[in-house]
């Protein structure tokens, strides 16, 4: 079969998807958040009430066995998304010489960018990044914290209008869920609720608008590669088309995430694996393309401030539980995988098993 996209795009045969997608009947879990509505997060696991205390086994469960859950009833009005879908809509229609005047750069990694790789094959999307938190802008600072880490500054395009105003409003509401997730996935781990809030902030969080044109060679091409997110958790939205693949831990299937009106996909990312020293480990996921339609995806990468160090929490460590990874600065990660991401390199970009301890 010819094939009708660049080579750039062209997965090797292993990694490419099979032609009929795989929905499975069973999928990731799903969970209803219902019972934040009605009542707050208890500083301990111990004092929750019997319907938090049965929502957090069924978030144990989940984070253990796949490092992907879906959630609903979690507080984020539909409107605001909405809002934010329709936003991205009119942003990705504009011209291309448009779009290219805020467009992402190797120091700012915030903005436009329709040339990402993943483990160094062209991505079929286009993307537009910005932060939830613009770091304050400290004079005395400015000059000489620029090698170490990226410089977040947010890039709002003139159109379509009210372009800015929907990203905040919607980063402002998610950020709510996901400091909710936190707390929760924290009490999971025995801990007390807000155990990490602190390395929050400052955050680096990130959401991205991702658009997936329709791809003349979905059996050739993906919208994004098999890959891990590298943050704390990922809270992503989807339009009904469907596309995004997660790796079965059980048996290696690629399982298609079925789109459920008004719900979120969480992800564990790298930070808390190594946090949790490999209780909940981070799920590969990849997105598959048709030829078809095109789909739109929002995810909030909830990252911790860039000059935190993540390493295996002391309270999870123990002689049985020996700590299974290096600590590394969150900055330096993702500084280093951004530049992976920026261009094609020989070498494999940065990967958390590369910190993992020599056992
Ligand atoms: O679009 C999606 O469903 C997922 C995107 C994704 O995995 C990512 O951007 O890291
Ligand atoms: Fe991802």
């Amino acid at each position: 079969m010819g094939t009708l996209v660049d080579p750039a795009f062209v997965q090797a045969p292993e990694h490419r998807p099979k032609s009929t997608g795989t929905e499975e009947a069973v999928g990731i879990p799903l969970i209803d958040l219902s019972p934040l509505l009605h009542s707050p997060i208890p500083a301990t696991g111990s004092a929750a009430t019997p319907a938090i205390s049965s929502l957090l086994a069924e978030v144990e469960a989940a984070c253990r066995d796949w490092g992907f859950f879906q959630v609903i009833n979690h507080g984020v009005p539909s409107e605001l998304l909405d809002n934010l879908m329709a936003a991205s809509k009119g942003f990705f229609a504009l011209p291309a010489e448009e779009k290219r005047r805020v467009r992402k750069d190797e120091v700012n990694p915030l903005g436009y960018f329709d040339t990402e790789h993943t483990k160094n094959v062209r991505d079929w999307k286009e993307v537009f990044d910005f932060t939830v938190q613009e770091p304050p802008v400290i004079p005395a600072l400015a000059e000489p914290r620029t090698a170490e880490f990226l410089t977040f500054k947010n890039r709002w395009p003139e159109y379509p209008p009210g372009f800015g105003e929907a990203c905040d409003k919607y980063a402002k509401a998610v950020n709510e869920l996901a400091f909710k997730l936190l707390e929760l996935i924290a009490l999971t781990l025995g801990l007390p609720a807000k155990r990490l809030n602190g390395f929050f902030k400052d955050q680096s969080s990130i959401i991205r608008l991702n658009r997936y044109p329709p791809c003349p060679s979905p059996h050739l091409a993906l919208g994004v590669g098999r890959h891990k997110d590298g943050g704390a958790l990922t809270i992503l939205a989807q339009d009904d088309v469907g596309g995004l693949d997660v790796k079965r831990r059980s048996d290696g299937e690629w399982i298609r995430v079925k789109p459920i009106p008004n719900s979120y996909i969480i992800n564990i990312g790298d930070t808390f694996q190594v946090w949790s020293n490999d209780k909940y480990e981070s799920a590969e996921h990849r997105v598959s393309v048709n030829s078809e339609r095109e789909r739109l995806s929002i995810p909030f990468f909830f990252n911790p401030a860039q000059y935190v160090t993540v390493q295996p929490l002391v309270e999870l460590i123990d002689e049985k539980n020996p700590v299974k990874y290096n600590a590394y600065k969150w900055g330096e990660f993702y500084k280093t995988r951004q530049n992976g991401n920026f261009k094609k390199l020989e070498v494999e970009n940065i990967q958390i098993y590369h910190f993992k301890k020599a056992v």
